[in-house]
């Protein structure tokens, strides 16, 4: 069975780079936005905030909405009884709204260029899709044809070759390539895909540097992750998450607390003999309303997806993000994880008795089908030895894959008139297979798989079952490398009140001498799809909040199960669809930067929401003494102009205009997000009451005296 069916293809697979070091900024082209708001793209959106006035759109923000509808009747009031005052309101609630709609269309809009980058990636590869093609096919037997990359569907293999742009999302399934995947990350050092393991997931658009790989196709047509990342830059697919929901039914339930309680207002106005003009009772209500956080909602939501994009993570759903701001406990599997993933086999650590040779001759035999990178690890290793079989001779035999589950492969086979049953793996699945077979395993095999465990390497038991019957051979040692800087991230996530447990399908000594190196909080080893499931479901049991990384099919039950599933995008198609993110570095420390963003929004939304509602109580005090200014029996309401406003009318102005340019001021903090620093919740939410509440309730008392200072020179006011 060929193995490497690529022309002139080197075997062993490159070492994967290593990733940055910590605090050392990545080189990449995509920009994290910055806190300025570019004025060019205020009035690039202009447009877009007009459009939204439609209606049709606009009921989808009640709030808005309410002004939208006071703007119509204050307009209908100028029309028929003209006056500077009304029309000044009218023209100032209009913009009310359009500057509403402005944050939103600014937050869209900053998706658009991502967008239009994206889509050249996408657009005009050629795919060499293959007739048919199985496992061990030789290339000579490969038909070929030529088909756009667009009409590419899930199970349609695809060959790509050095300097070919992969044509669809997909599994490599034969070879290894350094892949340049800055067209989708921005990143700019090629990546290591291949056959296997855990790191076999490539994207349409990235780009094969050396070598070829064959791919078998897991995406429908316009479904592909770009086209997902499109339409989650431009926001078309956005749906309001519960958080929303739920604080845009507080917004409605105040706004209609508000609406009757100007409405009630007239008839006594009216008993006092100072009926109100439509004018001021719309002016009133919408001073009244929570205008500000029913205008930035949408925009600081969008937002906080896009600051996620930013840091090449792709949220699925807004819910992932909020979850991610409440995430308490962090999972995280070992292999390719922690470390780097990419182990190798060292070294033959033999039981007395048998030669070096014979084991690495059993270890390679038992490796021969073996695609992960380990398997092929031991095969070169072997090979150092001497040994070098060919898989062709043993189509006969059979052979038996790794899996999560059993924490073995190996092979059966007739050899030289015997038949033969080889198996490697973890040490607890052999001496079981062992044992199960009537064999006998030395306390020596303990001690060496101990050892090696001790150091935090991965032993690999190997057995052999012939006519003498079941024995060990000996171990394989596998070493694998823990990434640098991840024991200051970890350090970084317990100061923001996350615990980190590793989970691994691992032995327990292995497990915990990583565990210590990499400065996690608990571990759990030997652990099974299903045991990483059952840890996840009992956290959440506790109720904490869980997030997962992983990159595995075994890793995918927990990652659909977790609050928040960030699946590596260097992961199996598996893994990236049973999460509801995907990190398109394959970094597990961005956890951190994920529950950042997703902190800052829930932060940002509270803070503006504070804001929004205290600010409003100012502007109460200016309206109110003016509309009953002067008014027998209401003299008492006159102690309440503790502004000293000019008059009735540029109160009320002045309260309007001051509602309406707050929204504008506002919107790069919603864009941005509000300063997030670790801090325990209870600690940032005394200091959000502290600057926004108090800040809400002191601001327009200055901002509303300015511009009554300003418009007194208005004639007509
Ligand atoms: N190719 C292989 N052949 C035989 N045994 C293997 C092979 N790869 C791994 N093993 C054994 O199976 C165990 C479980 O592997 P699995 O991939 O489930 O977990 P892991 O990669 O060690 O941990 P993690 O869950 O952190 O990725 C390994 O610890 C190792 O002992
Ligand atoms: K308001
Ligand atoms: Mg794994």
């Amino acid at each position: 069975m060929p193995l490497h069916l690529l022309p002139d293809q080197d075997v062993t697979p490159p070492r994967p780079a290593a990733p940055p070091p910590p605090g050392r900024a990545r080189r990449r082209h995509r920009q994290v936005a910055g806190g300025a708001l570019d004025p060019k793209l205020l009035i690039a959106s202009l447009p877009d905030a007009v459009r939204k006035l439609s209606p049709r759109v606009m009921v989808r923000n009640p709030v808005m909405f309410v002004v939208e509808v006071g703007s119509v009747l204050t307009t209908l009031s100028a029309l028929l009884a003209p006056s500077v005052f009304a029309w000044l309101i009218s023209a100032w609630l209009w913009l009310t709204v359009v500057f509403a709609n402005l944050a939103e269309a600014v937050a869209e809009g900053r998706g658009k260029a991502q967008a239009e980058s994206l889509r050249r990636a996408r657009s005009g590869t050629v795919a060499r899709r293959l007739r048919r093609w199985r496992v061990g096919m030789d290339r000579r037997d490969w038909e070929e044809e030529r088909v756009p990359a667009a009409e590419l569907c899930p199970q349609d293999f695809v060959v790509v070759a050095a300097g070919e742009t992969v044509p669809g999302d997909g599994e490599v399934v034969d070879g290894v390539a350094a892949v340049d995947e800055s067209a989708v990350t921005g990143e700019s050092a090629p990546v290591i895909r291949e056959a296997g393991g855990d790191r076999s997931g490539v994207t349409g658009g990235t780009k094969v540097l050396s070598d070829g790989i064959v791919v078998r196709i897991t995406s429908r047509p316009g479904h592909t992750f770009l086209d997902r990342m499109i339409s989650l830059v431009e926001g078309t697919t956005r749906q309001k998450t519960p958080n929303e929901l739920a604080l845009n039914i507080l917004l409605c339930c105040l706004t209609v607390i508000f609406i009757l309680a100007v409405v009630s207002l007239q008839p006594m106005a009216a008993w006092a003999g100072a009926p109100q003009t439509i004018t001021v009772l719309v002016a009133l209500l919408v001073t009244l309303i929570p205008t500000t956080i029913g205008a930035l909602l949408s925009a600081i939501g969008i937002a906080g997806m896009d600051r996620l994009v930013q840091r090449n993570v792709l949220a699925l759903s807004g819910r992932a993000v909020e979850a991610a701001g409440d995430v308490n406990t962090l999972l995280l599997d070992k292999t390719g994880t922690i470390t780097l993933g990419d182990r190798q086999a060292t070294s033959f650590v033999p039981v007395k008795g048998v030669p070096h040779e014979l084991l690495a001759d059993a270890a390679q035999l038992a490796s021969l089908a073996d695609g992960t990178p380990e398997g092929r690890s031991i095969t070169a290793l072997a090979r150092r030895y001497g040994i070098d079989h060919d898989p062709a001779d043993f189509t006969h035999g059979r052979f038996v894959p790794f899996s999560a589950r059993t924490r073995m492969s190996g092979a059966d086979f007739a050899y030289e008139g015997d038949f033969l049953r080889i198996r490697k793996g973890a040490g607890s699945a052999v001496t079981a297979w062992v044992t199960r077979r009537g064999g006998h395993v030395p306390t020596e095999a303990g001690w060496i798989v101990d050892s090696i465990a001790a150091g935090g390497g991965t032993p690999l038991l190997v057995a052999v079952e012939d006519r003498g019957g079941a024995r060990v051979l000996g171990a394989v040692h596998l070493k694998d490398v823990v990434k640098p800087g991840i024991a200051e991230r970890f350090a970084e996530l317990r100061e923001m009140g996350i615990r980190t447990v590793m989970v691994t399908g691992d032995n327990p000594l292995t497990a915990r001498a990583i565990a210590a190196e990499a400065g996690v909080d608990d571990y759990l080893a030997e652990a099974t799809p299903e045991d990483k499931l059952a840890r996840i479901r009992a956290e959440q049991a506790g109720g904490n909040l869980v997030a997962m990384t992983g990159d595995g099919t075994n890793d995918a039950p927990a990652l659909a199960q977790a609050d928040v599933g960030v699946a590596m995008n260097s992961g199996t198609s598996a893994a990236k669809e049973a999460g509801n993110m995907v990190d398109l570095d394959s970094d597990p420390a961005k956890l951190i930067r994920i529950v950042e963003v997703g902190k800052q929004l829930l932060i940002t939304r509270g803070a503006l929401t504070t804001f929004s509602i205290c600010n409003d109580v100012a502007k109460y005090f200016a309206i109110v003494p003016a509309m009953f200014g002067g008014v027998t029996g209401y003299e008492g309401l006159e102690k309440l102009n503790v502004m000293g406003l000019h008059s009735p009318t540029s109160a009320i102005a002045s309260a309007i205009i001051f509602n309406a340019l707050v929204i504008v001021a506002l919107i790069p903090l919603a864009l941005r997000g509000v300063r997030y620093a670790p801090a325990g919740a209870h600690a940032l939410l005394r200091r959000n009451l502290g600057v926004y509440g108090l800040g809400g309730l002191i601001a327009p008392f200055a901002g509303i005296k300015l511009i009554d200072l300003l418009i007194q020179y208005v004639p007509g006011i």
